[in-house]
């Protein structure tokens, strides 16, 4: 589903590597943690796999499409395939729960009908029924980061990238949008999640990579945050 080949990135100006020499296949269907130090790489994976930038050297297959080939009237559709959290819910404060659902639908030219029964069964997926009228700031955080799972999977892309999204909630409501995150793997959905949070990939032992430096050091199939000693 993502395979990196030889995958480095140097930013523009910088002399040290983002990445370096990276070799990744994640299949359809896997939950993979990247772990790794401040720094170490993690949103450049990300956002490289989203074409937010290119790659320096190598080649990044996303379903089966080279990203350096695909022209640039094409990375809409290619998006359109991959759902986005963030640690910061990136909500529209303006809108309501269910509007900001919809709103996901309606940008790709979803007919009204099909938004009207989608847009229910997502936030129930999600348990964020009976809120669908609040604004975002009457949720607390981890409601509004279902209701932000909830946008980013309406459309049942075939991946789901998740840059820290329990990074601004307390324990116990991140164990809850791990669940979330898990059902939703579930479904078939490719799960990648940069994370500092420790616990929550020990407790969920899935693939976990490490990088350091812009370098896999560790790929283990069913890993825990640090090296087991
Ligand atoms: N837009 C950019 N321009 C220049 N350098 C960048 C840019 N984005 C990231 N970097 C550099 O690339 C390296 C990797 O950064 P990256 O954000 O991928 O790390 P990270 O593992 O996601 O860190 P964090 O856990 O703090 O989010 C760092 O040295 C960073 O300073």
């Amino acid at each position: 589903m993502i395979r990196f080949e030889n995958v480095s990135k140097t930013y523009e100006g910088q002399s040290k590597a983002a990445l370096l020499n990276v070799n990744v296949e994640i299949e359809k269907g896997e939950f993979v943690f990247l772990v790794g130090t401040s720094g170490s790489g993690k949103s450049t994976f990300l956002r490289l796999t989203l074409r937010e930038h290119r790659t320096s050297k190598g080649h990044i297959m996303v379903a089966g499409k080279d990203l350096n080939r695909l022209p640039n009237w094409r990375i809409p559709q290619m998006r359109r395939q991959i759902g986005t959290v963030f640690q910061d819910f990136r909500l529209l404060p303006n809108k309501t729960v269910a509007e900001n659902v919809a709103f996901a639908l309606q940008v790709i030219g979803k007919p009204r009908a099909h938004i009207r029964k989608t847009v229910p069964e997502v936030l129930e997926l999600v348990g964020l029924d009976g809120k669908e009228d609040r604004m975002p700031d009457e949720l607390s955080g981890g409601e509004q980061q279902r209701v932000a799972i909830a946008r980013a999977f309406v459309n049942r892309p075939m991946i789901l990238i998740a840059d820290e999204p329990t990074g601004n909630l307390d324990p116990g409501t991140s164990v809850g949008i791990m669940k979330l995150l898990d059902r939703i793997n579930r479904t078939g959905t490719t799960v990648v999640m940069a994370t500092h949070d420790v616990s929550i990939v020990d407790q969920m032992r899935k693939r976990v990579i490490e990088l350091e430096n812009g370098h896999v050091v560790r790929d283990e199939s069913r890993g825990v945050y640090g090296y087991q000693h």
